[in-house]
């Protein structure tokens, strides 16, 4: 808990090592307390892996996850003080969106009036408000990450796992569900993890960044000096590779 009342908790990797077959992971990274880190890094670096070992979906061949100082190494997704949204299927296609959010009370919907209340706040909250009886497949893309949300909400863990959950939404809207997070970072100020390629996402919402390449951690630091051009060589090839094509067109003479 921070000092102004925020759940939030450190994550650290400590000296973790992991391999999936030929693919070998070494992590040894602090994520701030009550911070958005932006993990980014090419495809295949290990982005998800290093979600999947904080959530508990992977165990350390080695070394040890810690939250909030307590070591979680071995403990079940479940017992994890920890949500994840994912790029999709973060929802069970035959139940309404309050019951989707409900499961982040009680994996069993035995719903309190504090449950069904909280429910209808963050449904409120995340702007679904008059669709809770719909079925996922009745809303859209965007509408589907918003439930997602709202489950996060009602779960009220202190730390957020976002694996690129608006990736395959459009720009405006992927801006006003990066707005929402924020919005709701700054109202329970959770550690989230977020998982992007897009750099101008990252820019918008994230106070850090941590970089992979080769399934360890390359580079870390203040988002403002890797978007400022002043970050570490690897990042802005990184970079350079991703919005080249843009900066190209801006380059050429009129
Ligand atoms: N379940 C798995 N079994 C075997 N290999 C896996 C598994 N999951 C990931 N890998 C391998 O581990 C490496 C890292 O994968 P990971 O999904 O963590 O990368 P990423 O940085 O998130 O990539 P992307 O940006 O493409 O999502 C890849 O080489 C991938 O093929």
């Amino acid at each position: 808990m921070s000092a102004n009342g925020h759940k939030s908790a450190a994550v650290q990797l400590d000296d973790v090592a992991f391999s999936y077959g030929e693919a070998t992971f070494r992590f040894d990274a602090a994520f701030p307390a009550g911070a958005i880190t932006a993990v980014m890094g090419p495809s295949g670096s290990g982005k998800s892996t290093l979600l999947n070992l904080v959530a508990g979906f992977e165990a350390p061949q080695s070394g040890r996850v810690l939250i909030d100082g307590v070591d979680v190494s071995k403990a079940p997704p479940a017992a994890r003080p920890v949500s994840m949204v994912f790029q999709e299927n973060n929802l069970f296609s035959h139940l309404s969106v309050e019951r989707n959010v409900g499961l982040g009370r009680s994996p069993s919907l035995k719903l309190t009036a504090d449950d069904r209340a909280a429910i209808s706040a963050a449904l409120e909250r995340t702007g679904l408000a008059g669709k809770q009886k719909r079925l996922p497949r009745e809303l859209s893309g965007g509408e589907r990450q918003r439930v997602a949300l709202a489950r996060v909400l009602v779960r009220d863990r202190p730390v957020l796992l976002l694996d690129e959950p608006f990736a395959s939404l459009g720009p405006a809207l992927r801006a006003d569900m990066l707005d929402l997070v924020a919005d709701l970072h700054g109202e329970k100020g959770m550690t989230v993890l977020f998982v992007t390629h897009q750099p101008q996402d990252a820019e918008r919402i994230a106070d850090h960044v941590v970089f992979l390449e080769d399934g360890a951690i390359a580079a870390t630091g203040p988002a403002r000096d890797f978007f400022a051009g002043t970050g570490p060589e690897a990042f802005q090839r990184y970079i350079g590779t991703q919005d080249g094509r843009s900066r190209d067109v801006a380059r050429k003479p009129t």
